[in-house]
């Protein structure tokens, strides 16, 4: 039998609505019950638990005095948004976060009312907000419109421009600045030190007290204390802050954890301001679980736990993790060049460049949450002599495109991309899914793309790029455990543009890139009973392609299919147009790609999304029937869309 905490306010609250008949004192209690509520589900589920728990406060306090859903709460990157989902109306399926068919771990416009706006990339919120605000203005929805932005989040150059246009438009909308001096890893850069300075120095303190007092001296009912809250909101916007410049009333900093600051704050806020407001709260990343709290990434993300110890279950690992591989190739590299840079945007646990900076700390550069800005600070690099690796997750270095166009593909400079989280990646979902790069940089001029197969092939990738010197060179690689193949201790450099065959058959080749070739393996091995031995081949290289390779296959097979973890317009599509202006297909080849389908894969463990996706074993194998005019095995389409 589960151990579920006593709940009994929460029990009563099923819509935000129901808060407004609760007493300040009642809030207080709701918001200790939603936290116990949020570390009961999340130990049944794992998911984003510190950023959650540092905004159970600001959560109830938003709900209690705004007017949801008509006023819209907008969640920056959404990973802290469990607590608001408890408390609208989806509390009944809360333990299904994460889940296939269950709720998302983000914000999500199908989901909710209560989610206005769909998130899970970072530094989105304030120009949403400033989008409702102003279609609000011109007679859209009404009601306003909150952004809840992290210290982390406010490394974005995103922000800054929201905050640019939001300043000069001057239009009421309101900014929480929710800072806990964490992004995923301990925050970075000058911005996040200035926070802090906010907070710590002299006249801030005094400003904080003074916010103190001013709360204490705010009569009930608010209409009577109008003169006073006038006050307290004059004296506590003390000028000359970054954001005062920009256009904002300042207000704060203000402890976020106490309701009686911010529900007062919030209520005069909400009845007095008429531009732009940014309150600064300071807040504890996993407030109030003392195992998150002290937890040295203050438990951002977790798998399920003991409530009561806080200890994780950890599946039992039968190979070493794509990441920790590029991290020790990358560590082995560098070790013999010591022209080879690391660059993590926020990312240094999650992209092993943690691992690479405690051999080379002066050598690695974490720039906070800023791929824009990452990706054209390694061009820099490369255009001044070092071999940088900018070490981004496949669905990140989306936000910097234009930088991967026009700094490093235009520009034709050795900037070595190491693409992690390449494919689906399972509870995090669409939004976090590597789907696209393949297709994104296959197409640009002079781009060299690899795919890593196995944890061995990826070492060779990592040699590779830190040899190639003559452009662009990005190697993909997908979130977790490698396949168990012997690792060597070294990495080759590859031929640039050269696949390999991995096993010679007859009538249909299987041209794989990236690590469905062990689907593609176990899809050979079942048909090998039938007496159907297809070649198998891996690609390695989506650009440039192994046009050899490719049409020594199509001249010896009567069909060819390719297969890759992203979606169309890549790989097989590339192939495709080789096929095609070489007029193979007036021969007769038939040609099937396989890819992930034109729709975004709800999120799910990663074999069920693959399932969902067509890609897997049985997918393959029925797609080789299909080709070969055997049909359907099993009842198993070849085919999900
Ligand atoms: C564009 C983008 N880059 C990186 C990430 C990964 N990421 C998710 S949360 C996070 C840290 C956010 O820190 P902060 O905004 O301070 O929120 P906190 O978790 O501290 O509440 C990062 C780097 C992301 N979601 N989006
Ligand atoms: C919210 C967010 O964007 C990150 O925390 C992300 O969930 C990390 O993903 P990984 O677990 O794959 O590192
Ligand atoms: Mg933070």
């Amino acid at each position: 039998m589960i151990n579920r905490p006593q709940t009994p306010l929460l029990d009563r609250v099923s819509l935000p609505s129901d808060l407004k008949a609760l007493t300040d004192s009642e809030l207080r209690q709701l918001a200790d019950e939603l936290r116990s509520e949020t570390v009961s589900a999340v130990s049944e589920t794992g998911g984003h638990l510190g950023a959650g728990l540092g905004v159970v406060e600001l959560t109830v306090a938003l709900h209690a005095v705004f007017d949801t859903p008509r006023d819209k709460i907008i969640w920056d990157v959404g990973h802290q948004c469990y607590p608001h989902k408890i408390l609208t109306g989806r509390r009944d399926r809360i333990r299904s976060l994460r889940t296939g068919g269950g709720l998302s771990g983000f914000t999500k416009r199908t989901e909710s009312p209560y989610d206005p706006f769909g998130a899970g990339h970072s530094s989105t919120s304030i120009s949403a907000a400033l989008g409702f605000a102003i279609a609000r203005d011109l007679g859209g929805d009404p009601g306003d419109a909150i952004a809840v932005i992290g210290d982390g989040a406010m490394s974005a150059g995103m922000a800054y421009e929201a905050l640019n246009n939001a300043g000069d438009l001057g239009k009421r909308l309101f900014v929480i600045l929710n800072d806990n001096e964490m992004s995923i890893a301990p925050p970075v850069g000058a911005m996040s030190s200035y926070l802090t300075r906010l907070y710590t120095g002299g006249p801030f303190q005094e400003l904080k007290a003074a916010a103190k007092g001013a709360v204490g001296f705010l009569p009930e009912p608010l209409q009577e204390g109008a003169r006073r809250a006038k006050e307290m909101l004059k004296g506590m916007a003390v000028g000359g802050t970054l954001f005062e410049e920009l256009g904002f009333s300042y207000i704060g900093p203000v402890d976020g954890h106490d309701m009686e600051q911010l529900l007062p704050l919030l209520r005069t806020v909400k009845s007095r301001a008429t531009g732009p407001v940014l309150i600064h709260a300071v807040t504890r990343k996993g407030k109030g679980y003392a195992p998150a709290e002290t937890a040295a990434d203050r438990g951002h993300a977790t798998g399920k736990f003991d409530v009561v110890t806080g200890v994780q279950a950890k599946a039992k690992s039968n190979a070493p993790s794509y990441t920790s591989v590029f991290a020790r190739a990358l560590t082995d590299q560098a070790s013999r060049d010591d022209r080879i840079v690391g660059i993590t945007a926020a990312m240094p646990d999650g992209t092993g460049l943690k691992q690479f900076a405690q051999t080379f700390p002066r050598r690695c550069f974490d720039v906070g949450i800023a791929e824009q800005h990452a990706v054209t600070f390694a061009a820099g690099l490369a255009a001044g002599g070092m071999k940088p690796f900018c070490a981004i997750y496949s669905t990140f270095l989306q936000r910097g495109y234009d930088q991967v166009v026009h700094d490093v593909a235009v520009q034709g400079l050795p900037v070595r991309f190491a693409i992690d989280r390449a494919g689906l990646v399972g509870q995090d979902g669409p939004t976090h899914a590597g789907a696209f790069d393949i297709a994104y940089l296959s197409n640009l001029p002079g781009f060299v793309v690899m795919a890593a197969a196995d944890e061995a092939e990826l070492t060779h990738m990592v040699a590779t790029a830190a040899a190639y010197d003559r452009g662009p060179i990005a190697f993909r690689f997908p979130r977790g455990e490698g396949t168990g193949v012997d690792m060597p201790e070294h990495g080759e450099v590859l031929e640039i543009g050269k696949g390999r065959i991995i096993s010679e058959g007859q009538g249909v080749a299987i041209l794989s890139f990236g690590t469905r070739l062990s689907e593609v393996s176990k899809a050979c091995e079942s048909l090998r009973a039938r007496g159907i031995v297809p070649t198998v081949a891996d690609a390695r290289f989506a650009k440039p392609l192994d046009r050899d390779l490719i049409l020594r296959l199509a001249a010896d097979h009567g069909a060819l299919i390719t297969i890759e973890e992203g979606a169309v317009g890549g790989f097989g599509s590339h192939v495709a147009q080789l096929l095609a202006e070489e007029g193979i297909f007036d021969h007769g080849l038939k040609f099937r790609s396989m890819v992930l389908p034109d729709r975004f894969v709800d999120h799910d463990a990663p074999y069920a999304m693959y399932d969902s996706s067509a890609l897997n074993a049985a997918h393959i194998e029925a797609k080789i029937l299909d080709v070969l005019g055997i049909g359907d095995l099993k009842g198993r389409r070849a085919d999900n869309r």
